[in-house]
């Protein structure tokens, strides 16, 4: 091998081009991962990691306050330092060592510094001093460089310096007051933790929240918001001023003022700095690829995780790794490449089995295609619904639960399609509609997969009746 020739390089080492290099390396090539930041990306030190552990403590309280017994012994407040210094030992106060350490073991060869395309498998990567090195690749280039936050266009937002994710998730001193621009995943769950830390909230909703989502999840989201005192107004902020005093934040009807305003409006590609340019692609578009994530137009260039938009969630990025990282070795070994749906080398689940899971209380879960959705699809749907607050299983877990459970049918197949739980510690009942949606089990055999009692699963076989038995 020729000094600076990889068979793959992989730039970017967040928690999808880590996946890449690791499953490349496994299979025999030899791989150089670039990182310009912290290796192991947003998910670990901004995003997935330590917004959870923010939220995390307030949904325990919240539990423990729920069940006669332990609401009697439970009657502080959340313990804010606490619930800090909890969140810095998930993102190893932002210290990167322990990643870089599982990427040596792995034999991936890292490279610090930002890569930038120049030419078909070619790669620059300019380290903090300024140097320039040239990489190249035999076989692949394989992108991985993740998202941005979006800014709104809405005068004097830039000129206040507002929060995005990560001055959110990486907070030190909780302000007195936020204000959160944007009802999806990250300005729920942001509302949620910052209202357990004591913070006053104002969320800007200008369509409802968690768009996308069945229409029950983003109704008792807000319902519950709103009954722990979080301001949700249906509109978007026109002008926004810092000033000595904190934030002055316009509607067209309403003012309102904060310490600190969070940015949650969606994502960007991050590729405007990474010489698409030189390979006949835009700067700064998502990347377009196919099942097996290779990039439209080429026979090298892979892009992989947020980058390529098809989900934006760690989970499915990770998904996406597998298969890339085992098609690349497949293609550069010339082993027969899997590449029908379902296959081993394709991310067949993005276009129909997408799990999401958003930490709000109550949580909502949520898998496949929604009820709404389903025309689009080209499906005859049967949605059945069930209240899980009636689920026996529900009310041992909670006093007073409440909760909603929804499954769309495919009426022609017979078999699940979507699935939505919204309440109290309904995540890990996800991935059980999961398998049912990815394995395809005819509903008449779901019949013969019974929920122990008494759990919220049996909410399952109660779906099962309402639909009624084949
Ligand atoms: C607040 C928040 C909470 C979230 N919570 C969840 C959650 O609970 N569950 C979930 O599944 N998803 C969650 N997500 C989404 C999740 O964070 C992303 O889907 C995931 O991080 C994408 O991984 P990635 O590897 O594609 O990109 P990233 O994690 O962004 O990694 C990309 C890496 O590439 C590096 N890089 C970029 N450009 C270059 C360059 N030119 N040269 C070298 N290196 C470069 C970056 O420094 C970075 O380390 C959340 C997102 C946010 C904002
Ligand atoms: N638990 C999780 O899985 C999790 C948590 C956080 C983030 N994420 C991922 O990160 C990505 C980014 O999340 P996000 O919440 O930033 O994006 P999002 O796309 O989920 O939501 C953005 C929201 O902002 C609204 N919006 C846009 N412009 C606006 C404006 N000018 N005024 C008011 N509202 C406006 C949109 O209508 C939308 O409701 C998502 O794709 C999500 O999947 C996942």
């Amino acid at each position: 091998m020729a000094e600076n020739t990889w068979d793959v390089i992989v730039i970017g080492a967040g928690a999808v081009g880590e996946n890449v290099a690791d499953r490349a390396v496994q299979g025999g090539l030899s791989v150089a991962l670039v990182e310009s930041e912290l290796v192991g990306g947003e998910c670990s030190y901004w995003a997935c990691m330590p917004s959870k552990a923010l939220i995390r403590s307030g949904l325990a309280l919240r539990a423990a306050q729920r069940v006669g017994g332990a609401a009697e012994a439970v009657t502080g407040n959340i313990d804010v330092a606490a619930l800090l210094a909890r969140r810095n030992t998930f993102t190893n106060n932002w210290d990167d060592a322990g990643q870089v350490r599982w990427v040596e073991k792995a034999g991936i060869d890292l490279r610090r510094g930002h890569a930038r395309l120049d030419g078909p498998k070619r790669v620059t990567v300019t380290d903090d001093n300024g140097e320039i090195s040239t990489l190249t690749a035999n076989h692949a280039v394989v992108v991985a460089t993740g998202s941005d936050p979006k800014l709104p266009n809405i005068s004097g937002l830039i000129d206040a310096e507002p929060w995005t994710p990560r001055e959110a998730t990486s907070v030190k001193e909780v302000p007195e007051s936020l204000a959160i621009i944007g009802g999806g995943v990250v300005g729920v769950e942001m509302a949620t933790a910052y209202r357990d830390l004591g913070a006053e909230v104002i969320l800007f909703a200008r369509s409802g929240l968690l768009n996308g989502q069945e229409d029950f999840a983003g109704d008792m989201v807000a319902k519950a918001l709103r009954e722990r005192g979080v301001t949700i107004v249906k509109a978007s902020p026109t002008r926004i001023k810092r000033t000595s005093h904190g934030i002055d934040i316009d509607t067209e009807t309403e003012s309102f003022t904060a310490s600190e305003i969070l940015v949650a409006t969606g994502r960007t590609a991050r590729t405007t700095d990474i010489g698409l340019e030189t390979v006949g692609l835009t700067s700064g578009d998502w990347l377009s690829v196919d099942d097996t994530m290779l990039t439209h137009g080429t026979d090298w260039l892979y892009a992989v995780g947020d980058v390529n938009h098809r989900a934006l969630l760690t989970h499915q990025g990770k998904y996406q790794a597998r298969a890339a990282g085992d098609v690349i070795v497949a293609r550069a070994t010339g082993e027969p490449v899997s590449d029908a749906p379902w296959g081993a080398h394709v991310a067949t689940a993005d276009h129909c089995a997408v799990p999401q899971v958003t930490f709000t209380d109550p949580e909502v879960a949520s898998v496949g295609i929604m009820s709404e959705d389903a025309e689009k699809h080209g499906i005859d749907a049967q949605v059945v619904d069930y209240n899980l607050g009636w689920v026996a299983g529900a009310s041992l877990q909670a006093d007073n639960y409440e909760g909603q459970a929804r499954l769309v049918i495919d009426r022609e197949r017979h078999v699940i399609v979507g699935a939505t739980f919204v309440g109290q510690d309904v995540a890990e009942l996800l991935h059980s509609a999961t398998i049912a949606i990815v394995g395809e089990v005819p509903i008449a055999r779901l019949w013969h997969a019974v929920p122990s009692y008494p759990t919220i699963s049996e909410v399952w076989l109660r779906l099962l009746e309402t639909i009624g038995r084949p």
